[in-house]
């Protein structure tokens, strides 16, 4: 599998040299795009000293030891929103509520709950005040000129905010990459249409759009084309002049209505027939050009679980350089398994799994009972994808191996 890798992230660096350009897009469209340049904070987050709890702020150079002293407070309230013009003299403090810019020189708020006031006079009944204590100090979050996201982030509801803290309204991102989705089979029925004997509803095309656009990518839906090698020679060539690559599902193998290796050799280049891996075996990739720009293809296995699987871990690393995103699909985590499993060496294979935390903290992954690559059902059950290594044919609790949570799984 890990040639498989190399043969088709080598395949996408050359693909991807170009200069993908950038697009400008409202603050509300910009959820999940990815960052085009890295972005200089203009302002200071916080733009001003302001306060962090509700209560009186004064002057650290004002705090006495023990806190014994009384300081006179200033009549009213400075509340958030409110310009810090206020002058207050040396030795005194002023009410202030969360938020508010605190006024000239004073760097420490006393929490309500933290004192009494009486006769005009605040004392603290909580101590000691640490000098700057709940006081939010001017870009401290991020100075200004400083880098607040880096190029190529994908951008997630915390960087939303950071970018309008930052009175960014629009943002410069990299195009969506446009993958053309193609399934193929004479048994396929769209959700709604009546099941024909022998046939199957087209459940890739909908389960497969799902994983991509969640990833970022915009899906050119190319429908469903039977086993016809003309009419599949016809999607490709739709594929190549609409979008940045395509994946197809099914007609990948060597059955008699299996079309689709012979039309990648045909429009450009098969790279790849075949992985060692399970599910996913018949997985194939290469290149396709027709009278257009060259565009990879990623041919995934017709069966549900096997298309998913190759999607997520074959094509998706791929995609996402494709997108110059460094976030997607990468992340996996540490598990070890419920009960030791053996498979055959010289093959990678993705078992379903749903993850449970140990005592410890760490996760432990329960291998569903069914694994066959049409069941649909048992990957929904799934957490995660769990990775037993090539090399291995017995791995047993002890051993930690790699776990990957489904894409579109939430
Ligand atoms: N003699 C062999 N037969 C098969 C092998 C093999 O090594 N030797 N590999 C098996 C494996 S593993 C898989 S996976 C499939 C892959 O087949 P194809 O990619 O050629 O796809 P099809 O044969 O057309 O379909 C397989 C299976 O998937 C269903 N399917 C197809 N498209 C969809 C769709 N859009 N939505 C839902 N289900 C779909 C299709 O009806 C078949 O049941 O080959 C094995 N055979
Ligand atoms: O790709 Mo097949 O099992 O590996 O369904």
């Amino acid at each position: 599998m890990a040639e498989a890798l190399v043969i088709i992230s080598a395949t996408l660096r050359d693909l991807c040299a170009q200069d993908p350009g950038h697009e400008r897009v409202p603050l509300s469209a910009a959820q999940g795009r990815v960052l085009a340049a890295e972005l200089r904070a203009p302002l200071a987050l916080p733009p001003h000293d302001n306060a962090a709890m509700d209560g009186y702020a004064l002057r650290s150079t004002d705090l006495a030891p023990g806190d014994s002293t009384a300081w006179p407070v200033m009549a009213g309230t400075v509340l958030a929103g409110v310009s810090p013009s206020r002058a207050v003299p040396p030795g005194h403090c002023v009410r202030i509520m969360t938020g508010a810019a605190m006024p000239d020189g004073l760097d420490t708020v006393v929490p309500l709950e933290s004192c009494d006031l009486i006769d005009g006079y605040l004392h603290v009944t909580r101590g000691p005040v640490m000098p700057g204590a709940n006081c939010r100090r001017r870009g401290e979050d991020v100075a200004q000129g400083a880098v607040a996201l880096p190029a190529g982030r994908r951008l997630r509801a915390a960087d939303l905010g950071v970018l309008a803290s930052l009175s960014c309204a629009h943002v410069e991102v990299l195009p969506r990459p446009r993958v053309a989705l193609l399934s193929t089979g004479d048994e396929l029925r769209q959700p709604g249409q009546p099941l024909d004997a022998g046939c199957i509803y087209d459940s890739n095309r909908f389960a497969l759009r799902a994983v991509l656009e969640g990833c970022g990518a915009d899906v050119v839906d190319l429908g469903c084309v039977g086993d016809d090698a003309q009419a599949l020679w016809q999607g490709l060539a739709d594929g190549v002049m609409g979008a940045d690559a395509i994946v197809a599902s099914a007609s990948a193998s060597h059955g008699d209505a299996d079309h689709l290796a012979a039309a990648v050799s045909g429009m450009g280049g098969l790279l790849l027939q075949g992985v060692r891996m399970r599910p996913g075996k018949p997985f194939c990739f290469g290149t396709v050009h027709g009278n257009g720009p060259v565009v990879p293809i990623f041919g995934l296995p017709g069966n549900p679980v096997a298309a998913l699987v190759c999607l997520q871990v074959l094509a998706g690393p791929a995609l996402a350089a494709l997108a110059s995103d460094r976030f997607w699909s990468r992340r996996s985590l540490r598990v070890r398994l419920a009960e030791p499993v053996s498979k055959r060496s010289g093959r990678t294979e993705f078992p379903r799994a749903r993850l449970l935390q140990a005592a410890d903290g760490t996760y432990v992954a329960k291998l569903l009972a069914e694994q066959g690559s049409a069941s649909l059902r048992s990957l929904a059950e799934a957490d995660a994808l769990v990775c037993l290594p090539e090399s291995t044919s017995l791995i047993d609790t002890r051993q930690w191996v790699d776990a990957y949570p489904i894409l579109g799984a939430g």
